[in-house]
């Protein structure tokens, strides 16, 4: 540790940048954490001739990955590239050439989190990857080691940073979905193909790797049921602002007896929920132990320095158990079998609003309905439509608890029902009355 700890980027972006801002304006605090210089050594970009505005040499930057991966001088690789397969490949030689790994790849760490874990204990190599959810937030840390002794129940939170944004600001100001989509394209929280935050996928990958580190169970991210939030609507928002819950894409990892039901999806909390208050691009997880109780993580889940911080986090973890000689230690080994909750044992109330023929026995026939799955209603109101061809009616309803197979079941047949003239929404309400 002569010469200090020297880092190998792999990606120089949003991310990247960060990290090296970060390296080099809190080098005193990070020396004094470490017991060592840090350094950054060679970095891994596409195009060498782009101008960045960073305090570095032109020949750390280089185009041969094998400048990082394979360099002697070079003792922990950070992988900020993204990207799946090219990542994946180039974690793996660094871990082999006995390097040590931090990754803020979620893409990643969602399809080959376990193959990789595996790959870096084999080597005795440490692989950290705290940025990967949630961002700047340290919310796998402080699973793994602040909630260490307990047994995590749920996890549920709001880690897309742009479909919070893109939702507080239809609730908030009314707007429309395409607009605000635009807006947080150009503040740059969304990704460049904003398809993953929007239909859930980005929050699906973060839930898996959220609920392999908290059930030590390897969950899969095809495990994950996921429903964006591309159909919802300024109505729907009024809806249930009017009816005193506000509607979040909420990412659900539960566990009951060792069955565990994982989800992302639009959901409705009560204005009361810790959840509910989180607005703009931010994140929580609210996680909830056995022992503890309910936990809330909040802060930044994106951005370069916010994100950068988890990053060179997970560096002075690395380097701290460089000193001690104890890298590599962690048990890549899950401790449960993966076993997935059935349709039948996911509980939850639901929010459904409906178009409906305005006549004579249309309230008797949808009652009938839910009456004969034994669903009950907690609201059900009914507003006239206004409509040139026949009466029209909006129907409003959320439902007490009932589970996933009997509401589907409901939802099909009301969808080819006579007096129902349109599903307008269809959304679960979680966390309480409102
Ligand atoms: N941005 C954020 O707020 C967050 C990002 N992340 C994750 O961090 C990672 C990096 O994201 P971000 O910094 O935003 O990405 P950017 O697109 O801003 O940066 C990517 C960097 O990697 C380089 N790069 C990409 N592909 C290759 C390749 N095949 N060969 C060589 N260099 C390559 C690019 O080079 P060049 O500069 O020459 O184009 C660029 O420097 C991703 O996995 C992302 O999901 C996680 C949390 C938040
Ligand atoms: N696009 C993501 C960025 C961080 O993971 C988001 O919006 O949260
Ligand atoms: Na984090």
């Amino acid at each position: 540790m002569e010469r200090g700890v020297v880092i190998g980027l792999l990606g120089l972006g949003t991310v990247g940048s960060g990290v090296v801002q970060i390296v080099k304006n809190h080098q005193q605090e990070l020396q004094h954490k470490v017991g060592c210089q840090v350094s950054v050594g060679k970095i891994l970009v596409r195009d060498k001739s782009k101008h960045r505005d960073l305090d570095i040499d032109e020949d750390q930057l280089t185009v041969e990955v094998e400048d990082v991966v394979h360099n002697p001088d070079i003792d922990v690789v950070i992988e900020v590239m993204g990207g799946v397969n090219q990542a994946r490949e180039y974690i793996i030689q660094a871990l082999q050439n006995k390097k040590h790994v931090v990754t803020a790849n979620k893409d990643l760490m969602a399809l080959y989190g376990a193959e990789l874990l595996s790959v870096a204990a084999e080597n005795g190599c440490d692989l950290f990857y705290e940025a990967s959810v949630a961002g700047g937030i340290p919310v796998l840390r402080g699973m793994a080691e602040g909630l260490a002794s307990d047994r995590i129940t749920q996890m549920m939170g709001i880690v897309n940073g742009t479909t919070n944004y893109i939702l507080t600001k239809m609730e908030q100001d009314g707007r429309d979905y395409e607009d605000v989509l635009r807006e947080a394209q150009e503040l740059g929280f969304a990704e460049s193909d904003p398809t993953a935050d929007v239909e859930g996928l980005d929050a699906a990958r973060k839930i898996a790797i959220l609920a392999n580190l908290g059930f030590s169970m390897n969950v899969e991210l095809e495990d994950v049921l996921v429903r964006g939030i591309t159909t919802i609507t300024t109505e729907d928002m009024e809806y249930c602002k009017q009816l005193g819950y506000s509607l979040k894409l909420i990412g659900l990892a539960s566990r009951t007896e060792g069955r565990v039901e994982l989800t992302v999806q639009p959901m409705l909390l009560p204005h009361s929920h810790p959840l509910a208050s989180v607005q703009d691009e931010y994140n929580a997880v609210y996680v909830y132990g056995e022992a503890v109780g309910e936990t809330m993580f909040y802060g930044p889940g994106a951005g370069s320095l916010p994100t950068a911080t988890a990053v060179v986090s997970d560096l002075v973890t690395v380097v701290k158990n460089l000193r001690l000689g104890v890298n590599g230690q962690m048990t890549a080994r899950p401790l449960y079998d993966k076993q997935l909750k059935t349709d039948k044992e996911v509980e939850s109330k639901y929010f459904m609003r409906l178009q409906v023929r305005d006549e004579t026995g249309t309230f008797d026939t949808l009652t009938a309905l839910f009456a004969k799955e034994d669903v009950s209603f907690e609201r059900l109101l009914q507003w006239p439509l206004e409509n040139e061809k026949e009466p029209m009616a909006e129907v409003v309803l959320i439902t007490h608890e009932t589970n996933r197979a009997v509401y589907e079941k409901i939802y099909r047949e009301l969808e080819n029902m006579d007096v129902v003239l349109n599903v307008k929404s269809s959304y679960r309400v979680e966390g309480g009355q409102a």
